[in-house]
């Protein structure tokens, strides 16, 4: 893993937490039987719409405020709209997650759901069932092969997250099939969506290539797409309003309608602090 000193204060207190719900946890070893991610991404592509995974993200360190809704009306409400997978947050002390509202979640709705946490160790992976989980790299470090079959073992798809070319490799090497590009940097919490321009190119056909974060508008959709994202992971752009007609908007950027409320193709978020 990185030198903690790299990264922002705020993702240390992330990191910091996610230790401390480790140690205090041991509970039975989880079994899942997932609903397909990959088959998702392909029923929405034949069915004209872009491939997203909408997040449930009630609060973050770069948001101001939190979102008090029901969890599982904004979850149906992105399902409506057209996401064909939801990614919930479980990290409670940030992000306004519980692992609560994941289950609750994902008997509500049909998709696949990714539980977006911190996960360091293998005992976090048994907090909850979901269809897919999050390892991302830079934080798992060497363990990362090992978290990833300890994932597999339990039936988990696993999406594996980075952030340049050094720990794209590490993903590859450890057999991730699916790769995420966070576009949000966890050092400075600055989003560049040039980051999955310059990482894509290097990943190899076969892998499902997702873009991760900073995603505001259709025209970020359609620079995403064009850089080779098979999906997409949109969090604060789908919670800020209406979730079900951002989703839609996002999701029919390729269909040269304008999404469901008109184009609005104002962000870029080239180097924004969020
Ligand atoms: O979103 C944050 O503020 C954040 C801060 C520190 C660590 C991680 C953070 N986000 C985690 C995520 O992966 C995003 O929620 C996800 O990619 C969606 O991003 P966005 O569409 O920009 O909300």
């Amino acid at each position: 893993m990185d030198d903690p000193d790299e990264l922002a204060p705020a993702v240390r207190s992330i990191l910091s937490a996610a230790r401390d719900r480790a140690d205090a946890r041991a509970g039975a070893i989880v079994s899942v039987a997932p609903r397909d991610l990959s088959a998702a991404f392909e029923r929405a592509a034949a069915d004209g719409r872009v491939p997203l995974i909408a997040e449930v993200k009630p609060t973050s360190p770069t948001t101001e405020g939190a979102r008090e809704d029901d969890p599982v009306a904004l979850a149906e409400g992105m399902v409506a709209g057209g996401a064909a997978a939801l990614s919930v947050l479980t990290e409670p002390e940030h992000f306004g997650g519980r692992v609560e509202t994941l289950e609750r979640v994902r008997d509500a709705v049909d998709v696949p759901v990714l539980r977006k946490d911190f996960v360091v160790e293998e005992a976090q992976l048994d907090a909850a069932e979901s269809d897919v989980v999050l390892l991302i790299a830079r934080f798992v470090g060497n363990d990362l092969a090992d978290l990833l079959a300890a994932a597999r073992e339990r039936g988990f798809q696993v999406l594996v997250e980075v952030h340049d070319r050094s720990e794209l490799e590490r993903a590859l090497d450890a057999g991730a099939t699916t790769i995420g590009v966070n576009n949000r940097d966890l050092a400075e919490l600055v989003v560049d969506l040039g980051t999955f321009e310059s990482v894509a190119p290097h990943v190899p056909d076969g892998v499902t290539l997702i873009a991760e974060s900073g995603i505001g508008s259709p025209a970020d959709v359609r620079r995403m797409r064009a850089a080779g994202a098979d999906a997409l992971l949109v969090g604060s752009a789908i919670m800020d309003g209406d979730v079900e007609a951002n989703t839609r908007d996002l999701v029919r950027a390729e269909a040269g309608d304008g999404g469901a409320s008109g184009e609005s193709d104002t962000t870029d978020a080239t180097e924004t602090p969020t």
